[in-house]
Order: C-alpha cells, then sequence, then structure tokens
C-alpha cells in the first residue's frame, strides 16, 4: 500500500471537569487527510484546503508529529501529507489534534501498523505542543483510542478507554471566532483553593462511574468546572445565555469544549440534542454573531482509513 485517505475526528477536551485529563471523540466534524509514500525522504505536506496553514512540516501540527513518528521508524522513504480541513483552526473541538493524529495514523498503516495507540499518542503529542505550547493528549487520546478516555498520566504515558452509554449524543456550538488554546491556557490561575479541588476531582470520580454504570443523572450532576470554566467562559461571547438554553431544554450538561470557543452540550437521546440544538440556534442567532451548531453521536472507532 502506498497511500492511504483518512477521517481524522473533532474531539471535545476537558469535559468540564477534567482539565487536561478527560476527551471524547465526535462523528459528524473532522478532516481528511491524504498521506502517501515517496522516495524523498523526510516528511512532504502537499496540499492544504479549508484553511491557510502553513506547509513547512516543522511549523504545521501534521508535520511535527509526522516528523517525529518518523525519525523514530527511520524508513528509506518519504511521506507526503495531504490535509482537507473542515475543523476551523482554534475553534476548541481539536482542530490540531486532528492533524497532528492523521498523520501518524496514516503512517503508520503505511508502515505496516508497527506502532500501538498509545506509540500513536505519544508521537501526536509532540504536534499538539506546536498549539497549545503544552503536551497534553485530551485531545489526541479521543481521536486515535475513539468514546471517551481518561488521560492517567503524560509521562509515562497512560490512556484509559472510558466506556460510552449508548443514548448519550453531543450538540456542538462554534461561535466562529478564534480562540488560541495557547492564549486560553495563559490566563489560568496556577494555583486553585482546596474546595474547587475536592469539588472537581469529586466530580471526575462521578463522571467516570456515570459512563461506566450508563447512570445520565449522575453524568448530569458530574458535568461542573469550578476550576476553568470561571475564567474561560469571559472569553466565549453569552456562554451563560447558551448554557442556560440547553439545560431549560432538557440537556443533561453544557460546558466550555477543549479551550473555547466552542460549547459542548451532552443529551440523552437524538430526539433530545436535536431540540437543544434547535433552541440554541434560535437564541444564538439574535446575537448577530456568526455560528455553527453540529449534532453528533459520540464516534466509538476515532480516527480510521476511508480510502
Ligand atoms: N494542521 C493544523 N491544524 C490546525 N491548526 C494548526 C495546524 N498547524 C498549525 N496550526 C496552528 O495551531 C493553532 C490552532 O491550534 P489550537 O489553538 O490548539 O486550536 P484547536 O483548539 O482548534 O485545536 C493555530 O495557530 C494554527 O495556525
Ligand atoms: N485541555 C486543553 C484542551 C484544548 O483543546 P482545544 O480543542 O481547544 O485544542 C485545554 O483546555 O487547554
Amino acid at each position: 500500500m502506498n497511500e492511504i485517505k483518512i477521517f481524522s475526528p473533532a474531539t471535545v477536551a476537558n469535559v468540564s471537569c477534567g482539565f487536561d485529563v478527560l476527551g471524547f471523540c465526535l462523528d459528524t466534524i473532522g478532516d481528511e487527510m491524504v498521506i502517501r509514500k515517496t522516495d524523498k525522504k523526510g516528511i512532504h505536506i502537499t496540499r492544504i484546503e479549508g484553511y491557510d496553514l502553513p506547509f513547512e512540516a516543522e511549523n504545521n501540527v501534521a508535520g511535527v508529529s509526522a516528523l517525529a513518528l518518523f525519525e523514530d521508524a527511520q524508513p528509506d522513504y518519504g511521506f507526503e501529507i495531504e490535509i482537507y480541513k473542515n475543523i476551523k483552526p482554534g475553534s476548541g473541538i481539536g482542530s490540531s489534534s486532528a492533524s497532528a493524529v492523521g498523520s501518524v495514523f496514516g503512517m503508520n498503516e503505511l508502515l505496516g501498523q508497527p506502532y500501538n495507540k498509545t506509540q500513536l499518542t505519544n508521537f501526536a503529542m509532540k504536534g499538539e505542543a506546536l498549539a497549545s505550547q503544552c503536551e497534553h493528549a485530551d485531545n489526541i487520546a479521543p481521536a486515535i483510542f475513539g468514546g471517551f478516555t481518561l488521560v492517567k498520566s503524560v509521562a509515562p504515558l497512560e490512556v484509559l478507554q472510558l466506556p460510552t452509554p449508548k443514548d448519550l449524543f453531543a450538540v456542538i456550538i462554534h461561535p466562529q471566532i478564534e480562540v488560541k488554546t495557547s492564549e486560553s491556557r495563559a490566563i489560568l490561575p496556577k494555583q486553585i483553593p482546596l474546595q474547587d479541588a475536592i469539588t472537581q476531582w469529586s466530580n471526575v470520580g462521578s463522571l467516570v462511574h456515570a459512563l461506566h454504570t450508563s447512570d445520565y443523572k449522575l453524568l448530569s450532576r458530574s458535568l461542573t468546572d469550578v476550576v476553568v470554566e470561571p475564567h474561560r467562559s469571559k472569553l466565549i461571547p453569552h456562554f451563560d445565555v447558551i448554557r442556560q438554553t440547553a439545560l431549560d431544554n432538557g440537556a443533561l450538561g453544557c460546558g466550555i469544549s477543549g479551550s473555547g470557543p466552542s460549547i459542548f452540550n451532552l443529551c440523552y437521546g437524538h430526539r433530545n440534542a436535536k431540540s437543544v440544538a434547535k433552541a440554541i440556534k434560535k437564541v444564538y442567532s439574535k446575537t448577530g454573531i456568526p455560528f455553527v451548531v453540529y449534532v453528533s453521536k459520540i464516534n466509538t472507532e476515532g480516527v480510521k482509513i476511508i480510502g
């Protein structure tokens, strides 16, 4: 096999209480990438469509993660990468992570799968670090493993796959403004009060339990963030109105997706997800800010071959 086409999914990191550790994978939103073997050694980004991003491998997250894998594998050929970007950079739904994951996943297939998913996560983290100036894997892990994941530690890397309750759907609203992950990390406090830490780790524990037991009511009570959201919500226009609208219309919970500006909602069943999406669209269209709303199943497969 000399060429492969990949679907690399969007992801929601943090899931309210799990800053830098929890994430889940989306179904309907993602980038496409073509990875091809070439006689010319090294990593060559030959095509980018959708958004204006750097072609130099060392300045593009897809290239940086690809270089990390390439240096480890040392094949006697090179790789060309084409990126068909659907996820807007700075969206908060893992745009950079989708690119970082797509290149290493595709290369691994063309090399005959020498690496496992944890090793691929490690390579992809090198690319993600270019965008957010910090190695975190809470978007990368769900994009590679699918479903919900918990990054127990990054050094050494340990990823836990969590169960996905079957009636869970996500609604994402993406206001069309850019919030850079690096900048929204910079505004966070370096220390937090003990009481906030207690609340937060209690919610992470109960959220994980809720996923294991498909307890939607407990899941709903666990989707709270007292550490990060109070700071970052100020960067997202009308965040409180969206959350109130979602909860009034029966969403299980609502929070900032990754570093924002996207906002995620988790809903019980497709019907409720559609009505939450409809209500959010109605309210947000009054603000005059351009936005997109997606309704998505939780993608339990993750990154995949499409051609
Ligand atoms: N292939 C790529 N896809 C997305 N963003 C990239 C890529 N390569 C470099 N970047 C840079 O990474 C930044 C976006 O990453 P980030 O702020 O983490 O957004 P997101 O939350 O959507 O992942 C932008 O500055 C963008 O120029
Ligand atoms: N845990 C990170 C996740 C960033 O996600 P992104 O989709 O905004 O890149 C953070 O919250 O900074």
